[in-house]
């Protein structure tokens, strides 16, 4: 079974993704941390005309290597550089295959990000759209930063969202919009383990309509 769930910053996408490939048994690939690990990689050449060939190479280049500095990786700064090399077609591009093969793999697997079920996995096998609204996703990843000792201007945080999450839907190269078989789940007055609760809902159902023969939508 492959799980595609896809969200603006801060909805909570990794964070059911994650529950999801617990409860069902399958690997889980967070495919931000891939954008990320690129921007960091290039983050000196931001803003240089060479910006995007040396993004496209550090794509072509990527391996698991890249991916273990979760709090380098996880900060708000590789965020924005994730969302800045993620316009560049070439980029996307030299990323496809690693995710392709990650979710084809036999037993199936969860996958979370902008694309999944619009051009990573249009065949996936139950599609999740979250959503929340921009105030409790900024305040979601205020306590994050905070847990981890970092001071949070509230309102840079909410801007620096708010632009995060335009740069992504206007990207021309993302395909990050809601899919016309995902389902829509709104998590803002949801705790995680209600969204959670939601998500493994939305699952059975779809699968046990589709092993009846039904169409889900
Ligand atoms: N329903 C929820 N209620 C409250 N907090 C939540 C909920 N879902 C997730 N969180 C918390 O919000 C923060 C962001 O969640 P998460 O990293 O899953 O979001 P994301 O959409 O994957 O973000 P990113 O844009 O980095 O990929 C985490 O600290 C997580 O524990
Ligand atoms: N499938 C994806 C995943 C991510 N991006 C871009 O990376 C940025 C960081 O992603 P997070 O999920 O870790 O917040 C995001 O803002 C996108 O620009 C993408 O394009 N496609």
């Amino acid at each position: 079974m492959i799980i595609a769930v896809d969200g603006p910053a801060a909805s909570g996408k990794g964070t059911l993704a994650s529950g999801l490939a617990g409860h069902y048994g399958l690997p889980h690939l967070d495919t931000g941390l891939l954008y990320r690990a690129v921007g960091l990689a290039v983050a000196d050449t931001a803003d240089r005309p060479e910006f995007e060939q040396a993004a496209i190479a550090a794509a072509k280049a990527l391996d698991t290597s890249h991916l273990v500095d979760r709090e380098a990786l996880t900060s708000a700064e590789a965020g924005v550089l994730a969302s800045k090399v993620a316009v560049f077609a070439g980029v996307r591009a030299a990323l496809f295959d690693f995710q392709r093969a990650f979710a084809t793999q036999k037993g199936g697997a969860v996958l979370d990000g902008r694309d999944i079920g619009t051009k990573i996995c249009p065949d996936a096998d139950v599609k999740l759209f979250i959503q929340a609204d921009s105030k409790a996703r900024m305040e979601r990843r205020a306590r994050q930063l905070e847990k981890r000792g970092v001071v949070v201007d509230r309102y840079a945080l909410y801007h620096q969202i708010e632009e995060r999450d335009a740069r992504d839907m206007l990207n021309p190269h993302g395909g990050f919009y809601k899919a016309d078989d995902a389902h829509l789940l709104d998590t803002t007055l949801m705790g995680i383990e209600a969204a959670l609760r939601a998500a493994i809902e939305i699952v059975d159902r779809t699968m046990a309509l589709k092993a009846g023969g039904q169409s889900p939508s």
